[in-house]
């Protein structure tokens, strides 16, 4: 059996950076569309990058000093936006990534929308919650100036949640002097958040994947799936391709992983992890050591976690037939370039996780028409709005020749390099 022990090469090509990955595929989309280095510079550098650092009270009277970022990528096409993530991997490098990524991703979508991101390095886990909250009230207070929902609109990331959201909205709002319902999404609907948000990534990843898997292996039902991590973006699609008649035989988290060959039991498993907050313990599956799942033979294998777990040192030993993009940054290039050597299909991030950016614009505009449309309408607009950039991707990477990310991206630069030339001539030399 094939090792996955990483050569030392391979452990550093694994540590390859999220924004040396988002300027490496940015370099090609620039060298295909003919577009001029200064063109190629101007995105790949960020319009803003804020960093904080302030100092949070512990519940116990200590302080811990707290750093975070805001940064927004481009912003041709409209405000900034882009979650906020919690995590103890959080820096400006990643940061920076994720901002092009919603950049290009808004774009894709015919979004009017440019790219942000922000984090704080912190592990939510280590926190109280009325210490989340201080903390959360505190990044917002360093950020008025930069937040609001014609400027920078957040939303949850890893590591936060409608909560969170909430905090950010009221905050804000006392700052601002009036109560701003755009300036968050993926809120809670009391505050004006909008049905069918929550699933929202988790439809639009699982709307993709179905469509790759009929693309090029024929029905879904019976088709089998492995999904790593099991948060708000994983466990929704277990969840909608359990549903839709995929056997998820293997699911993951950061703690453990489990599979079963005849699918898992995902209602039963979420019942599980909303008791005890992790799939350690399930009692219908085999544990398995965490990242072993990843090199399990199934159709689809949908990393729904973080960056980078898909790379030169393990790409090899992917079995899986097409890899759809749930988290942002799963795969690095060199492990992108093994598995297209290998004739695995990989549906990149931006494409396949739009659908949660999607129906925040949906929210956004509920907000500012202060009309809430039904669950029925967002599905139906979430549904036709991936799959028609999921045909456009697909017929564009077959004329032209590309994978489905040189596509995506090629297609996204373009549509920002239209609105930004008309807006601010790049003139090469
Ligand atoms: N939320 C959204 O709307 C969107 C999210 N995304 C992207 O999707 C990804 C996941 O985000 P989200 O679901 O919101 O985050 P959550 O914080 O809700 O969930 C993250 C999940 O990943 C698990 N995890 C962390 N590290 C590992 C690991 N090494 N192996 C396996 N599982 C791991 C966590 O496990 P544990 O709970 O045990 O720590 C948790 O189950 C990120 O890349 C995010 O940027 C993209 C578009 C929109
Ligand atoms: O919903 C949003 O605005 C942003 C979601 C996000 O951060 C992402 O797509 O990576």
């Amino acid at each position: 059996m094939a090792s996955a022990t990483l050569s030392a090469a391979a452990v550093d090509e694994a540590r390859t950076g999220p924004h040396e990955a988002a300027l490496r595929t940015l370099r090609q989309a620039t060298e295909h569309l003919g577009l001029s280095d200064v063109v190629r510079q101007a995105y790949a550098h960020c319009k803003r990058e804020v960093a904080v650092s302030f100092p949070v009270r512990m519940d116990d009277g200590s302080s811990r000093i707290v750093t975070g970022y805001r940064v927004h990528h481009n912003t041709a096409l409209g405000p900034a936006k882009g979650g906020i993530r919690f995590s103890q991997n959080v820096d400006i490098d990643e940061v920076r990534a994720l901002s092009m990524w919603m950049t290009w991703k808004c774009a894709l979508l015919g979004i009017p929308y440019g790219g942000a991101k922000g984090g704080l390095a912190i592990n939510p886990r280590d926190f109280s919650k009325a210490e989340l909250e201080r903390v959360t009230r505190r990044y917002t207070r360093e950020l008025a100036d930069v937040f609001g929902p014609d400027k920078d609109i957040p939303a949850p990331d890893i590591g936060t949640d409608q909560q969170v959201m909430a905090w950010i909205l009221d905050e804000y709002s006392v700052v601002a002097g009036h109560l701003a319902h755009g300036v968050v999404t993926g809120k809670p609907l009391e505050l004006g958040g909008s049905l069918g948000r929550a699933l929202a990534t988790s439809r639009g990843v699982t709307e993709i994947a179905l469509a790759a898997v009929r693309e090029e292996l024929g029905e879904p039902v019976g088709a089998t799936a492995i999904v790593q991590g099991f948060g708000k973006v994983g466990e929704g699609v277990a969840q909608l391709l359990h549903e839709a008649g995929v056997r998820v035989v293997a699911v993951s988290d950061e703690f453990a992983a489990l599979s079963n060959v005849d699918g898992l039991d995902i209602p039963a498993l979420q019942l599980h992890v909303g008791e005890h907050g992790r799939l350690e313990g399930f009692a219908g599956a085999t544990a398995r050591e965490r990242d072993s799942v990843l090199f399990d033979e199934a159709d689809l294998l949908v990393p729904a976690a973080v960056e980078g777990v898909l790379h030169e040192g393990n790409a090899h030993l992917v079995r899986a037939r097409i890899v759809v993009e749930g988290a942002n940054g799963p795969t690095t290039p060199e492990g992108d370039r093994v598995l297209g050597e290998r004739g695995i299909i990989v549906v990149p991030d931006i494409l396949a996780n739009a659908g949660g950016v999607v129906v925040s614009y949906f929210e956004w505009a509920q907000a500012n028409q202060g009309y809430r449309w039904s669950e029925q309408v967002v599905e139906e607009r979430l549904q036709q709005r991936m799959l028609s950039a999921w045909n456009r991707v697909k017929a564009f990477a077959d004329n032209e020749d590309l994978d489905l990310r040189a596509a995506a991206t090629v297609l996204a630069v373009s549509e920002v390099h239209r609105a930004q030339q008309l807006r601010e001539e790049l003139v090469a030399g």
